[in-house]
């Protein structure tokens, strides 16, 4: 029988330093092992082992001449995780700590993910260690450029589909997308988060945010309660933190804080929108720092702090892997923290997750409720195929049934016995359940 244990030491001694690829794992098979306790089936077939090695990784370097005409070299992967339920699919991610234990994390995570979403996705994660802060548009075309010059070979609409992640957005999906086309003059939909003028899908920008305020809407529904008036804290500034601000002031909620990997803004009187304008002009378009809204606003900047240590009803973390440490989630449920919904991918180190699942707390990870970019990233793949884009209207109704129902596979698979609800343990089950019997099926290959 598999033991949680002797499984991640073997892990551990096969992919050595890939401290991230480690907590993945272990978080998941914590719920799947008891879960398959009474299915010989899945360690007859091995499908533990074969679900924790990548199909495949393909490294490559990417050389680039920079504004100075010097010559510059980063390391670039794809790692194409699991494609038993559909082509490989999942974000780019530009930022120097990328290596490649992260992008194992998030590729295991990502096959979870997308199987949630209920769309025929297999999941992937790629990125390069290139960091975009600081480089001029020319320098962030020409990385664009030579990654694509390889990356091409690998990618293919039915073979794997990637997007954006963290320093991967509209500027650089556009750029990508241009030299694929061009390599393979062939106008598919290869790539998603592309710009609606040339086959991306409308909402797709706002999608993980969106997906992750319907998310936390149903959560609360549950409790018999609604977000009006609720104070939250959202941390990063960048995609998901944005458009998480734009639905949560719709629904009445008041952000206090955003945040950016120099410090934290603290704006006791809420972002509104005008305010949430600026910070899109100024990440979006100047991309400068957080910093710059205290000063504009004249609110508390806490230089090299992340927002955890200040009292609110919700905290959403929005930034990056391991942002929230045990500490940190002490401190949230010393003040009475009522939710906790990931946008990030694995915000929560084990500790953190380990608190919040104890506490008596509704607690969601990020595979289910930061799952709506991933899905609308889907039906961008489905108007690409059928030739014919929906209405914004269209794509959020799909978004938030798409939500709702990841809800309902979490509430199946997580309530216990004594009816508490386990929002970690549902998704671990639903998403595994999925890519567990399309392996079944395919036989030992
Ligand atoms: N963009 C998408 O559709 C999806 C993104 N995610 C996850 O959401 C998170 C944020 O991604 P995006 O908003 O797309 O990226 P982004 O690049 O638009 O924004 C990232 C934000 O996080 C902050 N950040 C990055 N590293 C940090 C660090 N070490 N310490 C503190 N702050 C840091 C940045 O300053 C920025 O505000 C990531 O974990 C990503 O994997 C998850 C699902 C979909
Ligand atoms: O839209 C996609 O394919 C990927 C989104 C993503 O990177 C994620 O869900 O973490």
């Amino acid at each position: 029988m598999y033991k949680t244990d002797e499984f991640i030491d073997r892990l551990v001694d096969l992919n050595p330093h890939q401290e991230e690829f480690h907590q993945a794992v272990r978080e998941v098979l914590e719920d799947i092992i008891p879960y398959i306790e009474d299915k010989p089936e899945y360690e007859e077939a091995a499908i533990l082992e074969r679900m924790c090695e990548p199909d495949r990784i393909i490294t490559f370097r990417v050389t680039w001449v920079d504004d100075n005409n010097k010559v510059n070299v980063n390391r670039a992967f794809r790692v194409q995780f699991n494609n038993s339920i559909g082509p490989y699919k999942g974000g780019l991610r530009f930022h120097p700590s990328v290596n490649l234990g992260i992008l194992k994390f998030l590729g295991f995570e990502q096959s979870l993910k997308n199987a949630l979403t209920t769309l025929p996705l297999g999941g992937a994660k790629g990125g390069s260690d290139f960091d975009p802060k600081g480089k001029s548009d020319a320098e962030i075309f020409r990385f664009c450029q030579s990654m694509m010059s390889e990356l091409h070979r690998h990618i293919g609409e039915h073979t794997d589909i990637p997007a954006g992640d963290i320093g991967v957005g509209k500027r650089e999906i556009s750029y990508l997308f241009g030299q694929y086309k061009k390599l393979n003059n062939r106008f598919t939909g290869t790539i998603t988060g592309k710009g609606v003028n040339f086959g991306g899908s409308l909402i797709r920008t706002e999608a993980t945010g969106y997906g992750l305020v319907y998310f936390v809407t149903h959560m609360l529904d549950d409790l018999g309660r609604d977000l009006e008036g609720k104070e939250v804290l959202v941390s990063g500034s960048g995609n998901v933190a944005i458009y998480a601000c734009e639905k949560l002031i719709d629904l009445g909620a008041r952000i206090i804080t955003l945040s950016d990997s120099d410090g934290t803004v603290h704006d006791k009187d809420g972002v509104d929108e005008e305010k949430l304008d600026f910070v899109k002009e100024l990440k979006e378009v100047r991309r400068g720092r957080i910093r710059e809204y205290a000063e504009e606003y004249g609110c508390e900047y806490y230089e090299g702090k992340k927002p955890w240590h200040i009292p609110c009803d919700i905290a959403l973390p929005c930034a990056t892997q391991n942002e929230i440490t045990g500490k940190d989630a002490q401190n949230l449920l010393n003040s009475n923290v009522q939710l906790v919904a990931e946008g990030a991918n694995m915000p929560c180190t084990d500790k953190a997750t380990q608190l919040f699942r104890e506490a008596d707390i509704p607690y969601a990870p990020g595979k289910a409720c930061n799952a709506g970019g991933v899905a609308v990233s889907g039906l961008e793949i489905s108007q690409n195929a059928l030739g014919i884009p929906w209405s914004a209207e269209e794509v959020n109704d799909r978004l938030f049934e798409i939500m709702k129902r990841i809800h309902e596979k979490c509430v199946e698979h997580g309530t216990g016995d004594n009816g508490k609800l386990d929002y970690v343990k549902g998704a671990n089950i639903a998403g595994f359940k999925k890519v567990a019997e399309a392996m079944l099926d395919y036989g030992p290959i």
